[in-house]
């Protein structure tokens, strides 16, 4: 069985779901695979009931796209998919066709690491309709998932406030490469550091940790074993306190941040993993301070969340780092993002971008026709607001923007009085990467620059003040007027 690694090395092509073969056989046969479409990968609500939501996982997208290509290997096993009877499901001319798939799509996206809201394009392909399809359910898996925990990691880190966060997930994870990839984007999320080594060698992620009960447990008594660790890390020793007694715990290691002391070196911290964490941090604390050793840091786990992390701010816990896992890395109560990737447009035989309109019952379903871009709107360094917007429109002196959903939520903004951005950056052309990709620093800094440029109304954890994000008033019309023709068509059929 290979790990994570090889196969990303290998061929990734075949992870989509089969009912994107059957469509790109049926586009085949039928003359469509190469019509050029537009489809666009968002979501409908902000995970966690957040504010606010950071976008993750281009990076993987881009390691996908640029290896989409057929191994032999795949090929022989699409060319023996049969329908039980020795029938097989694609016909020989198909694979050879598949054969010579080249990836040729234009992809532009927001960058990792963007603050992002519901509705507007995370991801928009544009390409052949074969190539779209294909690529649906991979893009999904990735931003999914990685926007998810980067989202949660932010949030923990919120409510961290200031403080590092150490993530601690990987053996609670969701398998390997949900490990890999939720180590990955906690650290986007703004997470100092992981305890996942392997995170580490991939990704250049900071490595750290203290040590487990078990080391407590092998030797005779308690204060043996955290002489026994601080000498072999005399500059990096955090001891776990509470295997017996954690006010026992906290004086045995005073007692080692002595020795040490003598040695001229200095006990980085302890770690508290259980009991009211309020409570015995505040203990802690006063009893290492009464000793002479204020600078001691006191590290916090057990099952945190940043609502429990808020929680123990307010009981003022004298807690400095904290080490969070199960509930991070496992976005514990939401356990998925819900984007979904949605054709907007297609063009027809004449070379025309025929903009598309999927109607619902629930007008939140209803998806954004056209080929359509998102601009951000920023004053005295704060965004006010997100313009979703048909990539023709003209320039305009004020915009108004209205919220698809309940078009009673409008908001005016004097394009003159504010600086905008476009999210959507250029990232393949006709299937050439031209988007140069930022560290994984860098990433984790715009995070943290984007977040602290939106009001912290946004940003609270409960119950935030929605951020502006609409249709531009003639993208908005045009949409009401496509779903009243289609409804129109429905109805007279
Ligand atoms: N002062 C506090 N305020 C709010 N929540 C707290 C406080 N102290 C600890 N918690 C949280 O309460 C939960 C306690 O879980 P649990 O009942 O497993 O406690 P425990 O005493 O650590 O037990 P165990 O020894 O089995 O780990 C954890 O999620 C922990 O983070
Ligand atoms: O609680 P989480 O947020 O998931 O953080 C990780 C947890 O994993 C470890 O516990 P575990 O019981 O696995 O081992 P240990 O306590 O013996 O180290 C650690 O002590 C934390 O409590
Ligand atoms: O280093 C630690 O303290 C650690 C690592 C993983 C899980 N829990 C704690």
């Amino acid at each position: 069985m290979k790990i994570t690694r090889d196969l990303y090395q290998g061929s990734l092509t075949l992870l989509t779901d089969f009912y994107q073969f059957t469509m790109a056989y049926a586009y085949w046969k039928s003359g469509k695979a190469e019509q050029e479409a537009v489809f666009n990968l968002f979501f409908r609500k902000n995970p966690f009931q957040s504010g606010f939501t950071v976008a993750a996982g281009l990076d993987y997208v881009i390691d996908y796209c640029r290896n989409f290509q057929f191994s032999d290997k795949d090929l022989a096993y699409l060319a023996d998919m049969n329908d039980g009877n020795g029938k097989p499901t694609f016909e020989a001319a198909f694979i050879d066709y598949l054969k010579d798939l080249k990836f040729s799509c234009d992809i532009d996206a927001v960058e990792e690491g963007e603050v992002v809201f519901p509705n507007m394009p995370l991801v928009r392909v544009r390409g052949p309709l074969i190539q779209c399809q294909l690529l649906e359910t991979p893009l999904l898996n990735i931003i999914n998932f990685q926007t998810l925990v980067a989202t949660k990691a932010a949030r923990i880190v919120l409510a961290a406030k200031d403080d590092p966060v150490i993530e601690f997930g990987l053996r609670r994870a969701q398998g390997i490469d949900g490990a890999l990839a939720a180590s990955r984007a906690s650290y986007i999320g703004g997470c100092s550091s992981t305890s996942n080594v392997m995170a580490g060698q991939l990704f250049g992620i900071p490595v750290a940790g203290t040590h487990a009960h078990s080391w407590i447990m092998s030797f005779e008594n308690e204060l043996e074993a955290f002489k026994a660790y601080a000498e072999a890390f005399p500059d990096h020793t955090i001891l776990l306190v509470d295997t017996y007694d954690t006010v026992n715990g906290i004086k045995n290691a005073i007692e080692v941040a002595k020795l040490l002391k003598e040695r001229g070196k200095k006990l980085l911290g302890i770690r508290i993993d259980s009991g009211d964490l309020a409570y015995f941090s505040n203990i802690a604390r006063e009893m290492l301070d009464t000793a002479g050793f204020p600078e001691v840091q006191i590290v916090a786990s057990n099952d945190l969340d940043e609502h429990i992390m808020t929680s123990l701010k307010m009981q003022e816990a004298s807690i400095n780092v904290w080490g969070v896992g199960t509930k991070l890395v496992t976005a514990f109560d939401q356990p998925a993002l819900g984007a979904v990737y949605k054709m907007s447009a297609l063009k027809n035989e004449e070379g025309e971008w025929v903009p598309k309109i999927k109607l619902s019952q629930q007008s939140i379903k209803i998806n954004i026709p056209g080929i359509h871009n998102v601009k951000r709107f920023i004053v005295n360094g704060k965004a006010i607001g997100d313009m979703i917007y048909l990539e023709n429109l003209e320039e305009k002196e004020q915009v108004t923007i209205i919220d698809p959903i309940d078009p009673t939520r409008r908001k005016r903004i004097s394009v003159a009085n504010a600086d905008s951005e476009v999210l959507l950056k250029p990232i393949f052309k006709n299937g050439e990467k031209i988007y140069s990709r930022p560290s994984l620093e860098e990433i984790r800094n715009r995070a943290r620059n984007r977040l602290a440029a939106f009001d912290k109304t946004h940003k609270r954890l409960i119950n935030p003040h929605i951020y502006p994000v609409g249709l531009e008033a003639s993208l908005y019309e045009y949409r009401t007027s496509l779903v009243l023709k289609a409804k129109a068509l429905e109805n007279g059929k």
